[in-house]
């Protein structure tokens, strides 16, 4: 069994981010710049976005924070918004979800000028990923892509599936994929016989929610598993996949926590570091 080391993988990542960077800044140019909104107090966020802002510093990457209240007004939200868009030294703007309730996210994420949107969750990014142009794509499945190159597991001509259908991971993970020459199957909560379609599958991507749903009886012996789940139990952080079981069949399985998280920020960083680019260039 190979371990899909994604913390081990991030690590490089960002050595390289953090030599490319201080190339730049050699050359006499300002620091990348990421502003990170966080509204409310949810506590996962919190440690999300905790972890970013360490991220960002250890790769040379100016991260600024600002920390709303839950109860901040749509307006007073939008503004700040409308504000950073407009500050040249921020190149990424990243609105952590979900917001309390009451706040409209995608009026929020459709107000992100899309330069600025290293999320990849804005309407014109969504629309370039759907027709193979180039723009930024959502953290986790292009954090996912790159993890799966790097351990040269190519799903081109494969049976892939996907398990979930969010805008930010199982929708887009399924386009990166197609786009990569995979078959692509996406499963839901409607799936009628959910365990027929994993069986089938090469590669299994299980971005659902729940601790543990993926069992060894629903996979082929040698399928490459990618577990994007997060979910905190009694017995800690577990994974949406069995690893304890799934690793004596699989080929391959990404870890949680230490797979596809650590991706997700490492790419974040990528798309910002894109972004910065693109300002210096205009
Ligand atoms: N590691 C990382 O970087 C990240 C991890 N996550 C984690 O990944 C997981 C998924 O996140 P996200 O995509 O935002 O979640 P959502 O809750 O938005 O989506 C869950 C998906 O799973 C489907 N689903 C639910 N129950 C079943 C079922 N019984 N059978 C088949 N499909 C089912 C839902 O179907 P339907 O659409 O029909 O309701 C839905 O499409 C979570 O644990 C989250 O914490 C998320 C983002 C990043
Ligand atoms: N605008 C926005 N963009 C996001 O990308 C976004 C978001 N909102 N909201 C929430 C989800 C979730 N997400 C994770 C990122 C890193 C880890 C991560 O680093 N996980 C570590 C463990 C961290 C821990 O101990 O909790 C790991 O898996 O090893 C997990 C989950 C990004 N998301």
């Amino acid at each position: 069994m190979i371990l899909l080391d994604g913390k081990k993988t991030s690590l490089e990542i960002r050595q390289e981010l953090k030599e490319k960077i201080k190339a730049y800044m050699a050359k006499g140019h300002r620091a990348p710049g990421l502003a990170v909104i966080l509204v409310g107090d949810d506590p996962a966020s919190q440690v999300y976005v905790r972890n970013k802002e360490k991220a960002c510093a250890d790769v040379g990457i100016v991260s600024k924070s600002f920390r709303l209240s839950a109860d901040i007004s749509q307006q007073e939200l939008e503004s700040l918004i409308q504000k950073l868009n407009k500050e040249s030294e921020i190149d990424g703007i990243l609105l952590q979800l979900p917001l309390p309730k009451g706040l409209d996210s995608q009026r929020c994420l459709e107000l992100i000028s899309p330069d600025k949107d290293v999320d990849g969750f804005h309407p014109q990014n969504v629309g370039k990923l759907m027709l193979g142009l180039p723009g930024f794509r959502s953290c986790t499945p292009a954090g996912i892509m790159t993890l799966l190159q790097r351990y040269n597991l190519d799903p081109a001509g494969k049976k892939a599936v996907v398990i979930g259908r969010s805008n930010i991971v199982g929708k887009p993970l399924a386009l990166l994929l197609l786009q990569a020459n995979a078959t692509v199957t996406v499963c839901h909560s409607r799936t009628k016989d959910l365990t027929k379609e994993v069986l089938d599958a090469d590669f299994v991507f299980a971005a659902v929610g729940r601790a543990k749903f993926v069992k060894a009886d629903m996979v082929k012996p040698g399928a490459v598993i990618v577990d994007v789940g997060i979910n905190r139990t009694e017995q800690g952080l577990v994974g949406d996949c069995d690893f304890e079981a799934l690793k004596e069949k699989a080929l391959a399985i990404t870890p949680v926590p230490g797979g596809v998280g650590p991706m997700t920020i490492a790419q974040l960083l990528v798309n910002t570091f894109g972004a910065y680019k693109q300002h210096l260039d205009l």
